[in-house]
């Protein structure tokens, strides 16, 4: 299912955070939106996952705007690892994936065999099944995100929105991770701070700057040394993966040594 910012601006105590965002996300498709701190990643995220409505413009999910698809709908079919989640209660790994089959659930009705095969299975393709009986408040953050994924892939969502996913990840379980995303068959859209991942990753990247939307397309199309240095403010050099032929961005330190010797 596809969904699309249609024309969202969004106010906040007399700050436009984000302005007239319009982008589309493609059914399968996984995009990427980038940007500087402070840019309006988040903020256009939360209009996605129903913490903020836009005070101008819609999020459409297949074609329906969010705000007329009802709280519940929603919640079934757009799932959110966002700068919030977390747990406040010591559940354990397994309860708090359980967790994800909540929207689908009426009253006190227990999960099905296939519904526990499928939180099962999640926590087997996240790696956390060595971990199902431990208290989520004993975890360290890598492991806690990776339980967070679980139960947001455990909710069978058409559309999965991730801020910053990888945050806390080490190396391996960053290409895990969004190898994996690849491989779901779901619209994703996710914030990553990191380009190389991004452009790795994404089938289209769209850049904010001040809240604004200064480019959309797919990874060569957008990450090029002119846009790093107009929206980041970065020098870089731009090459080919040599397997993939994505775009890789090489950074040096502005007091790198080896120039000055
Ligand atoms: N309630 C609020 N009132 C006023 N300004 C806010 C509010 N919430 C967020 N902001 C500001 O809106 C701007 C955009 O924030 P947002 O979290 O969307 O940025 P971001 O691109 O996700 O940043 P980061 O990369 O640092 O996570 C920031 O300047 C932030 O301080």
């Amino acid at each position: 299912m596809d969904l699309r910012f249609d024309g969202v601006s969004v106010v906040l105590n007399g700050k436009t955070l984000v302005d007239r965002l319009s982008l589309p996300v493609g059914s399968g498709q996984v995009v990427g939106l980038v940007g500087p701190n402070g840019s309006g990643k988040s903020t256009a995220l939360r209009c996605v996952y129903g913490a903020l409505k836009p005070h101008v413009g819609a999020v459409r999910l297949g074609g329906t705007d969010l705000a007329e698809l009802g709280s519940r709908r929603a919640a079934r079919a757009i799932a959110a690892l966002t700068q919030e989640s977390s747990s406040e209660f010591d559940f354990t790994v397994t309860e708090l994936v359980e967790l994800g089959r909540f929207p689908h659930l009426t009253g006190n009705q227990a999960l099905t065999a296939r519904e526990r095969e499928l939180c099962r299975d999640a926590m087997d393709r996240l790696d956390v099944t060595h971990l199902a009986e431990r208290g989520v408040l004993s975890l360290s953050g890598g492991e806690r995100q990776r339980v967070l994924i679980a139960r947001a892939l455990v909710q069978e969502p058409a559309v999965l929105v991730l801020d910053e996913p990888t945050n806390h990840l080490d190396v391996r379980h960053q290409i895990e991770l969004l190898s994996m995303l690849r491989t779901l068959g779901l619209t994703v859209l996710v914030v990553l701070h990191d380009l190389n991942l991004a452009a790795a990753v994404c089938d289209r990247i769209g850049v904010l700057s001040a809240g604004s939307l200064v480019r959309a397309g797919t990874p060569a199309e957008v990450l090029t040394a002119d846009l790093v240095r107009e929206v980041f403010g970065v020098e870089v050099t731009v090459v080919d993966h040599p397997l993939t032929g994505d775009p890789q961005l090489l950074y040096a330190l502005t007091s790198d040594r080896r120039s000055s010797v």
